[in-house]
């Protein structure tokens, strides 16, 4: 607090106040009832200004509009929804005639500026050398999700060693479609299906579905979460990933690194980690040594080997290489980018077919043309699942009005500039708003209508498109999601395989009957989303 430029409103810094008022003001009031008067006022002044001071964003950016800090602090503690922030507060700003796309408001790492429009946001993601990517979890250094998550990977580097990175791992994702593995697992699932009744938790099932997939198509290790979701390995990523996702430590990191002592439950996440990241290490090492030793499967096509088998033998004949710490923290993030992302996705689906039945009839009607309808299981092939014209119309729209990633990680300007005409001081930390973008009536017409038209092919998605990036559930320009085509053709290959072995619908007494009721800390998710499936064949 002390160190705070007060610069805006006096010009001076609230330790040089301080000094004024206790060296200087106190000792020449000789009247004690007068100084308490005074020493009362000038405490207030003190309060006033620092209130102000967190209120309101730092004067360089005060010219945007903003959310001030405390209404976003309510918002934040009343755990408001997405949804709801964004009709409340977001949307009356960006939607006014003279905004273009630009607001502040307060994150988890301080003031920053929103930016929800398709052309400042083509600029932005354009041009990473103005606009890097900002470190997510500064001074967490030894706390969980910065053992996790801030290695050496794709995610998180800048510049030259981000290049080559990406670079190495372009091929190998490039390759990866594994349509049979995907198959597979929902065959898996629908074993599982098969032995429940009554309605089935859906968010639940595809947490479970995602990190078989994930686990499979990262480095050909089988998690079982679907079919035996109390197995060991599921524990353990459990364990990391729920522990990541508690706020506590993230606003007290010092407590995970110093006073682990007193938390056991958190001890055995940071335990759960080690043993996570030997398991990853071991992997390595024995993909590496049966690639020096040739001891390949020639029946395996190239689009169903996993992707650190794609990556290693990218390398092979490449030149540069990944390091085994590189690869190892690579694997890390394909968890945390490519898990709860796709399996919320994949929810928000089952649950737009279930609210709209008509539209689940369409897509089953596809699925039948393209894989037949004989009662029995069908694994599209690759280029089936480039023919699922609507099927793939759905899951863009699901993407526009509930994409999982609601905004991308913070970037920091490197120099002073501008977007859409507005200043960008040197150091601002900037992100792309994707749900208000996506919710924008000055974008999209109606945009809270659920209507999968607009991605059709001349549709208004079409006509947008030469605005900028108007749809970005993906982000955009070089640091688009690398796994964008990987995670549609896993949510293709479900839904398709899906739509042709059930029907399904909301319980009458569904929490989501009237709208789609969403977690909203980090990735969105829905709350319990329980379904009635019923079989066709
Ligand atoms: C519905 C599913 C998914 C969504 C909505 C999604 C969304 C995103 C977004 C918005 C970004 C851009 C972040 C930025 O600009 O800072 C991103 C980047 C990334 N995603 Fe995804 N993602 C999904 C699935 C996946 C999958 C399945 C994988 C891996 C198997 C993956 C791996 C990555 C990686 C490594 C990056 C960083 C790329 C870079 O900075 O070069 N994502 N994702």
């Amino acid at each position: 607090m002390s160190s705070y430029q007060l610069s805006g409103y006096t010009g001076l810094t609230l330790n040089q106040l301080q000094v004024l008022y206790s060296k200087y003001l106190v000792p020449t009031l000789k009247d004690k009832a007068k100084s308490t008067t005074i020493a009362s006022a000038v405490a207030l002044l003190l309060g006033y200004l620092a209130f102000k001071k967190i209120q309101e964003p730092p004067h360089e950016i005060r010219h945007l509009p903003h959310i001030s800090y405390f209404t976003m602090l309510r918002s934040i503690l009343q755990g408001e929804p997405t949804s709801s922030l964004s009709k409340r507060l977001v949307i009356p700003i960006i939607s006014c005639p003279e905004n273009n796309g630009l607001y502040a408001r307060i994150n988890g790492l301080g003031w920053t500026v929103h930016v929800a429009s398709p052309e400042a946001n083509k600029k932005m993601l354009m041009r990473t050398d103005i606009f890097p990517k900002s470190d997510p979890l500064p001074g967490t250094d030894g706390t969980l999700a910065s053992r996790f998550l801030r290695g050496p990977n794709v995610l998180l580097l800048n510049g030259a060693s981000w290049k080559t990175q990406r670079k190495l791992m372009n091929p190998a994702f490039h390759q990866s479609i594994p349509v049979n593995m995907f198959g597979g697992l929902v065959q898996r699932l629908f074993s599982v299906m098969e032995n429940e009744t009554g309605p089935i938790n859906v968010t639940n099932l595809m947490m479970r579905w995602t990190l078989d997939v994930i686990g499979q198509a990262g480095f050909d290790f089988d998690f079982h979460a679907t079919d035996e979701p109390e197995n060991e390995w599921v524990q353990v990523y459990n364990s990391i990933s729920k522990g990541m996702g508690k706020p506590l430590w993230f606003f007290f990191p010092v407590l995970d690194r110093k006073f682990l002592w007193l938390f056991p439950e958190r001890r055995k996440s940071h335990k759960s980690l080690d043993r996570f990241l030997e398991m990853l290490d071991g992997v390595i090492v024995k993909k590496r040594k049966a690639l020096k030793e040739n001891k390949r499967n020639p029946s395996m096509k190239d689009n169903e080997k996993d992707l650190l088998t794609l990556m290693l033998e990218g390398s092979q004949t490449g030149g540069a290489a990944l390091t085994d710490r590189e690869l190892q923290s690579n694997l890390c993030i394909f968890f945390f980018a490519g898990h709860d992302t796709t399996a919320n996705a994949l929810s928000f689906i089952i649950y737009f077919f279930a609210k709209y039945p008509k539209i689940q009839q369409r897509a089953r009607e596809e699925a039948h043309k393209i894989l037949g309808d004989a009662p029995q299981d069908v694994i599209p092939t690759v280029e089936e699942t480039k023919d699922m014209t609507y099927i793939n119309m759905v899951i863009k729209e699901t993407l526009r009005i509930k994409g999982p990633v609601t905004a991308i990680p913070a970037r920091r300007a490197a120099e002073d500039t501008e977007l859409e005409g507005v200043f960008i001081p040197k150091g601002t930390l900037l992100t792309s708003d994707i749900y208000n973008m996506h919710h924008n009536p000055k974008i999209w017409n109606d945009p809270e209508t659920f209507d999968p038209e607009r991605f059709k092919a001349g549709g208004e998605a079409d006509m947008l498109a030469s605005s900028g990036m108007p749809w970005m559930p993906f982000g955009g320009g070089s640091r688009l999601c690398i796994g964008m085509n990987f995670s549609l053709a896993e949510q293709r290959v479900m839904i398709s395989m899906l739509l042709r072995k059930y029907t399904w619908r909301l319980p009458e007494d569904s929490i989501h009957k009237d709208e789609l009721r969403t977690n909203n800390i980090g990735i969105m998710s829905a709350k319990i989303l329980d379904i009635i499936f019923e079989k066709i064949y």
